[in-house]
């Protein structure tokens, strides 16, 4: 079981707190000026990625405290309950196994007294069967032609892994076309379809628990859609596949149990892709790459695992994200791709840790009075420069950002790399340095500006800096070094997680919004003026009404 400390009551929370005071007068400029050894000592190399966490507004002793305080929180005990298969998703009676999916060297992991490594791999083994088929075209559409087009159709977990892995190893790409519906919203399914052809295209219906209103929906449509081209009941085996917890639904959905690939109650939804739910991914870039970023995830957890926790990346990341928001009120995390195949790794994770961290109620049931997860959101560079980076920069709030890239690119393409590269090495130090009033005032001397323009402009110009980054610097793209990146970051939610002594792997708050559209679903059936809410939701119920 976790432990369940409130780690405002700690020694340690209370020593930061003591000595936020010290470090908020300090500059970060002025802690580089005092330890010649930042880089050294604040970055750690794991796996070909280099992490350096010294532009942070932290010294020796900021870290030294975090580290006592993640003990005080009892981290270690922590990491071994979801190691060891406790249930310590406790409000759902599951344990989060995710770390077995990617478990490469089969040590065995128990659910309930079994053994569940056999299991991962017969579906890892129907994955690799599977993907090759329809990738050789060995596998054939129900008029005997090779499939083409791959449409997942899944939402939440079941989409925004594959979405982002797929998007982020493109240059890895098998012939196989990937498109992804997700929103209820008929726009994306009828666009998609509008793209493909059902003689030569493969569902996969993504789900969890089959139930989800959305997938469902989209899925039936599908479903329609298929058999309104003049294909058979019979000819659905060829052409639709499910992934999902639930055998019962999926053979009443009319797809065959052959066609099933199952995963486990104990991985959660936005943990899930490295489970059946990667079937996409598998098929998007082959089976071997898929095997390459589980790879990389499991170095990830081998690294969460055993590494001392003042060299244990994940924990470190976790506890800076821990001192900015609990001791200077930081209240996002941005997170900053200098890599266009990575464009939707921001909003991955805005899953990954909103839905995880974004709780107000402790381990022991009660309301807490701290702050928990932070809004996660951002951009790929250098397109986020042009846009929102001027409140990074200047604006009045303090947002750590991750700046991420490959040193290697994958389309060598004149010199937009060190382009784009010089930008994410510019970008960090001018949030850090800053430009002073002086620097500002000669450069505008320099520009040939009068003494009362000098005066007039310089203001608007000057940049505080002191503002804090990550730099993850990735030897390159590949599905081993995104699969360990991924896991980093998973480990560094559960981390804060623990430290807020709040439940991680449960989602409770995105159901009351399904009770009530359940509720409202069948009001809008006819043109009958509705009362039942408050007024607000009332009036454009019967505005609604009256305009379609
Ligand atoms: O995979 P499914 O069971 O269809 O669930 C899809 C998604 O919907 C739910 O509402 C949860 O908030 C997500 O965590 C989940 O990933």
């Amino acid at each position: 079981m976790l432990p369940k400390i409130d780690f405002t009551t700690t020694t340690a929370y209370k020593y930061l707190a003591d000595h936020f005071i010290t470090i908020n007068e300090t500059s970060l400029k002025d802690l580089f000026t005092q330890d010649g050894e930042r880089f050294e000592k604040f970055s750690i190399l794991f796996e070909d990625i280099l992490i350096d966490f010294s532009k942070n507004r932290i010294n020796d002793t900021t870290l030294a405290l975090l580290i006592q305080l993640a003990n005080e929180c009892k981290l270690d005990e922590a990491i071994k309950a979801m190691y060891g298969g406790d249930k310590i998703n406790q409000t759902e009676d599951r344990q989060v196994l995710h770390i077995a999916l990617r478990n490469q060297g089969n040590k065995a992991i128990l659910v309930d007294g079994k053994d569940v490594m056999p299991d991962v791999n017969a579906v890892l083994s129907k994955m690799e069967k599977f993907s090759n088929a329809i990738i050789s075209e060995d596998w054939k559409g129900y008029t005997g032609k090779a499939i083409t087009d791959i449409v997942n159709i899944g939402i939440g977990g079941s989409d925004l892994g594959p979405v982002m892995v797929t998007e982020a190893l493109k240059a890895y790409k098998t012939r196989l076309n990937l498109h992804f519906v997700s929103n209820i919203d008929g726009t994306h399914l009828a666009e998609t379809l509008k793209g493909v052809h059902p003689e030569t295209t493969l569902f996969l219906v993504a789900s969890k628990t089959f139930t989800t209103q959305e997938t469902m929906t989209n899925a039936h449509s599908a479903r329609e859609w298929f058999l309104n081209s003049g294909a058979k009941t019979e000819d659905i085996a060829k052409h639709f596949a499910a992934l999902s917890t639930n055998a019962k639904d999926v053979s009443a959905f009319g797809i065959d149990t052959e066609n099933m690939f199952e995963f486990w109650d104990w991985v959660g939804g936005r943990y899930s892709l490295w489970s059946a739910i990667g079937l996409s991914i598998s098929l998007g870039i082959g089976f071997d790459n898929f095997k390459q970023l589980l790879a990389g995830a499991h170095a990830s957890d081998e690294h969460f695992q055993n590494t001392p926790l003042e060299q244990n990346v994940p924990v470190i990341l976790g506890l800076l994200g821990i001192w900015y928001i609990n001791f200077f009120g930081a209240e996002t995390q941005a997170i900053l791709p200098y890599d266009q195949y990575m464009h939707r790794f921001a909003a991955y994770f805005q899953q990954g840790d909103m839905e995880s961290n974004g709780k107000h109620v402790d381990r022991n049931g009660n309301v807490v009075d701290y702050e928990t997860g932070p809004v996660i959101w951002g951009e790929p560079g250098t397109n986020g420069q042009h846009a929102f980076y001027q409140l990074i920069h200047q604006g009045t709030k303090l947002i750590p950002c991750d700046f991420i890239a490959p040193a290697q690119t994958l389309n060598p393409l004149g010199d937009h790399h060190p382009i784009l590269l010089s930008n994410y090495f510019a970008q960090t130090e001018a949030l850090m340095n800053g430009k002073s009033q002086e620097e500002v005032e000669e450069e505008l001397k320099k520009a040939g500006k009068s003494e009362s323009e000098i005066k007039e402009l310089a203001p608007f110009k000057v940049f505080d800096g002191n503002r804090p980054t990550n730099s993850i610097l990735l030897k390159k793209v590949t599905p081993y070094s995104l699969g360990t990146l991924i896991a980093l970051y998973e480990h560094k939610i559960f981390v804060q997680g623990i430290i807020w002594n709040i439940f991680s792997f449960d989602q409770w708050g995105v159901e009351l919004g399904k009770q009530l559209a359940q509720k409202i679903q069948p009001e809008l059936k006819d043109d009958a003026e509705v009362t039942s809410h408050d007024s607000s939701t009332n009036g454009l119920i019967n505005q609604y009404k009256s305009w379609r």
